[in-house]
């Protein structure tokens, strides 16, 4: 991790990094003390070295802003030295706690900050969304930004190619996009019109393979919280130009994701599915999501171990 100001910083942004889960006690409180040997489990058992922390699948709106801060603060302090980079997510739906967080990442030494754009009332047009990014950047005018683009969650699904075009220019930090949309075409526009110091990072972990061959440089997802070891084999076939290879993980992947889908699949679902796995205790998603039923559980991790065994 590192607190150089953007302009020094060369430290692209790259390879596989985990959207983690918050942690919550039984009672549902954020649970801190799971932090640690989460870092660990990463960097030991997934080989994943960089975390993007309170994001979707982190449940950031429905956490305070009191709680991200506490949360952010943990994982970036338990991280230092030991992670790449840690992202923090700092979007919020009131501009003036995304400042907030903003200015609190800063001062915790997140190594970049990500906000999704405001979907309660949405940005009517391009400008209107750049504004509200500029405002956030601009408290923490040392730290890369990162624009976070998720429609099927905020809806708000303009053209991302759009949005970033001359950004630099009002946001001196930005340092590229979190894209998890599905619009491929909208992707590759991105890669293609970005400067180099910027990083696209996909989003849609099933489709990993597709926004690699687009020319993304690395990905942003939950998944490879607990399938990191074989999606590095499937970035480091694609490298190699084995794409038979690469795509045979990413089907293997596929089986699991589409079994989950079928049986229902949400940040719950997801969060329960990483405990299993890890043995981490994460305790219970947070209001309105609800606890995954016990049996669907125990089909996804027999469908999990079947795929990777
Ligand atoms: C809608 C959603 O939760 N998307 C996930 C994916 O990793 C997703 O869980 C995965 O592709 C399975 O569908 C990420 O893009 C979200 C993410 O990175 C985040 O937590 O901020």
């Amino acid at each position: 991790m590192s607190t150089m100001a953007p302009e020094t910083d060369s430290r692209k942004l790259t390879g596989l990094v985990a959207a983690t889960f918050t942690p919550f006690t039984t009672e549902g409180e954020i649970n801190l003390s799971v932090i640690g040997p989460y870092v660990q489990y990463l960097i030991e058992k997934q080989g994943v070295k960089s975390i993007f922390v309170n994001g979707t699948t982190g449940e950031s709106m429905s956490l305070s802003v009191a709680e991200r801060k506490a949360l952010a603060e943990e994982w970036c302090r338990t991280a230092r030295g030991r992670m790449d980079q840690v992202i923090v997510h700092v979007g919020a739906m009131s501009l003036s706690d995304s400042q907030d967080l903003a200015r609190h990442a800063a001062q915790i030494g997140a190594d970049g900050i990500a906000v999704i754009a405001p979907f309660f009332f949405k940005p009517q047009t391009a400008e209107a969304l750049r504004k509200f990014l500029q405002e956030v950047a601009s408290v923490a005018p040392s730290v890369p930004f990162y624009y976070y683009q998720i429609p099927a969650i905020t809806g708000i699904n303009m053209p991302v190619v759009d949005l970033v075009d001359g950004i630099q220019q009002l946001i001196p930090s930005f340092r590229g996009i979190k894209f998890s949309g599905s619009d491929l075409m909208d992707l590759g526009q991105c890669v293609r019109h970005s400067p180099p110091q910027w990083s696209v990072l996909y989003g849609v972990d099933e489709q990993l393979l597709a926004a690699l061959a687009m020319g993304a440089h690395g990905a942003v997802g939950s998944t490879f919280n607990y399938i990191g070891s074989h999606m590095n084999k499937l970035l480091s076939a694609f490298e190699g130009g084995d794409l038979i290879q690469a795509r045979a993980i990413q089907f293997q992947m596929q089986e699991l994701l589409s079994f989950a889908m079928r049986l229902g699949f949400d940040v719950g679902v997801n969060k329960q599915l990483m405990a299993e796995v890890s043995g981490l205790h994460l305790g219970p998603p947070r209001l309105p999501l609800l606890q995954c039923p016990l049996e669907r559980s125990q089909q996804i991790l027999q469908k999990y171990r079947s795929v990777f065994p």
